[in-house]
């Protein structure tokens, strides 16, 4: 495809692909901040469909359209599945000032914009994950992976790597649905050339070993290890592997899976950075102690998507073939699933922030004004069921976001990408084929309490020793506070009060 000049997008298809204008929408509110741009809820003026718009940032628009967007719709035009975000239109805003002869003025910068318009998703994982109290049941949980994994079966048998897969990128609606989103990092791959390919994708967080030691050719495993580390946090009610920097991301992968040598992953030796990260001495695999809670169906799964040899590591298909599926409790139906308030990861920070600093003014005041009976009950219990009634928190937590909240700050290492090239692969599209009547007979096994439990090393690897030596090389920090729940115990309130915080006066026009 040819890039398209400064302001132009070029992506010869289908009439309704970037022929209408942004006014045709009416922005509602900001929904997410990313790397790449804003998204925005807005409605259709005419159809009143609520859809979500993501502008394209054009910071550098004298290198034309940005490659990563062109990458980003090229492959969203041709997945088309139930667990995989529907890409709707391209939609503009008006651009430059041209004089009469319709010449741009020199001088004057391309000012339009290129919007991506989506269907609508009321939550993303981390965004839900982070409301107080929430605490999903197991078969909410099968149900989240099971629709994780049809999604990214489907884009591997379609050659698409996601290279991206984080909570904040998996949307979820109020019927349930969970789909992939945010292929900004996604590619292309083929099964028969060895291209090489950027290692430095993917949040660091949910980055495989294989990156981080420097591969560049590489496959589904890669999508299969985020997919791990998502499935354990969701089980466990944190992070479970929260590095710093990469060589730390690879201390924290390796004190849980153990130290990669030439018999658990032949060839890994070789590898580009192997020698620049070797471990000083080897440390056994810990995923079954520290997850030793863990249902044994979900601990098994659990155990080949965090298998260190990517070639080992079991694909998305053979993860929905796994008895962890197929033993009660099953998988939850998504309409039946509890309907929440809209829960976006940028809103919950948010709000996270607004509370700081309400608590820094009130702090403030508090030195300059000290208050003389200090045993009178504080005032703002009269305001309580207002706020109750406004953010739906039970009445033992009336200020949820005081509570010791998750500090999730996900490092983005996007990296530059690759050729852009879409082989379009099979196109089978559909849902993953059930595999009726397999008996459960195995008991859903005990259930760790979420955010509640120590960091999954429990501050215990100095004993064990890391790769390190323990020598204070600025050790693992699990600190972080959990998304799952931090603060509550039973599930949140099940309140969708559908538009309640959107705030149309907020926001202008389109620019
Ligand atoms: N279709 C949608 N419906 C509702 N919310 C959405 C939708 N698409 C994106 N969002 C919200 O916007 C956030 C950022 O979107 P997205 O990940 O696509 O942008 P990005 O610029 O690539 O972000 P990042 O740099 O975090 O990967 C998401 O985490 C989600 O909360």
């Amino acid at each position: 495809m040819a890039v398209a000049a400064p302001g132009q997008l070029n992506l010869d298809e289908s009439p309704s692909f970037g022929s209408r204008s942004v006014d045709c929408f009416e922005k509602l509110e900001q929904i997410g901040e990313g790397t790449y741009g804003q998204v925005f809820m807005a409605k259709e003026t005419e159809t009143k469909e609520i859809v979500a718009l993501k502008k394209i940032r054009m910071d550098n628009e004298r290198e034309g359209f940005p490659i990563t967007a062109i990458r980003e719709i090229k492959i969203l035009k041709k997945l088309h599945h139930q667990n995989v975000i529907n890409l709707k239109e391209i939609v503009t805003s008006p651009g430059p000032e041209r004089d009469e002869q319709g010449k741009q003025i020199e001088g004057n910068k391309y000012k339009g914009s290129i919007y991506m318009v989506f269907e609508y998703m009321d939550h993303d994982l981390t965004g839900l994950s982070d409301r107080p109290g929430m605490r999903f049941t197991i078969a909410q949980i099968k149900c989240y992976m099971k629709q994780l994994l049809l999604g990214l079966h489907y884009c591997h048998i379609n050659q698409v790597l996601h290279r991206d897969i984080k909570g904040s990128n998996l949307l979820i609606d109020n019927h349930g649905i969970l789909k992939l989103a945010d292929f900004g990092l996604a590619r292309s791959f083929s099964y028969d050339h060895n291209a090489h390919l950027t290692n430095r994708v993917i949040t660091l967080w949910y980055r495989p070993p294989e990156l981080l030691l420097g591969s560049t050719q590489y496959g589904p495993a890669v999508d299969m290890w985020s997919v791990g580390c998502i499935f354990a946090e969701l089980l466990y009610g944190k992070p479970i592997l929260p590095g710093k920097n990469e060589p730390e991301q690879l201390t924290k992968i390796f004190e849980l899976c153990g130290t990669p040598d030439e018999l658990n992953w032949p060839g890994v030796t070789k590898m580009p950075w192997y020698n620049n990260f070797k471990p000083s001495r080897p440390i056994k695999r810990r995923v079954k102690e520290v997850f030793k809670h863990f249902d044994r169906n979900a601990l098994d799964l659990l155990e080949r998507m965090l298998t260190l040899d990517p070639s080992q590591r079991i694909s998305a298909k053979d993860a929905l073939d796994a008895e962890y599926f197929w033993t009660d409790p099953r998988p939850a139906e998504p309409h039946t699933l509890p309907k929440y308030e809209s829960s976006h990861e940028f809103q919950t920070k948010k709000k996270r922030q607004q509370q700081r600093q309400a608590e820094e003014a009130a702090k403030r005041q508090k030195i300059q004004h000290p208050q003389p009976h200090t045993r009178l009950p504080p005032i703002q219990q009269s305001g309580q069921p207002y706020s109750q009634i406004r953010t739906g928190q039970p009445m033992n937590n009336p200020h949820p976001s005081m509570a010791p909240g998750p500090s999730h700050h996900y490092a983005k290492p996007r990296g530059p990408g690759g050729p852009n090239r879409f082989p379009l692969g099979g196109s089978q599209g559909g849902g993953y084929p059930n595999r009726g009547g397999q008996g459960g007979g195995y008991g859903s096994g005990p259930y760790p309490q979420q955010g509640r439990g120590p960091p999954p090393y429990g501050g215990g690897m100095g004993g064990t020793g890391g790769p390190r030596g323990g020598s204070g090389v600025g050790g693992p920090s699990y600190q972080q506070a959990g998304p799952y729940g931090a603060s509550g115990t039973g599930r949140g309130p099940n309140n969708y009060q559908q538009g309640g915080s959107r705030n149309q006066q907020q926001y202008g026009s389109w620019q």
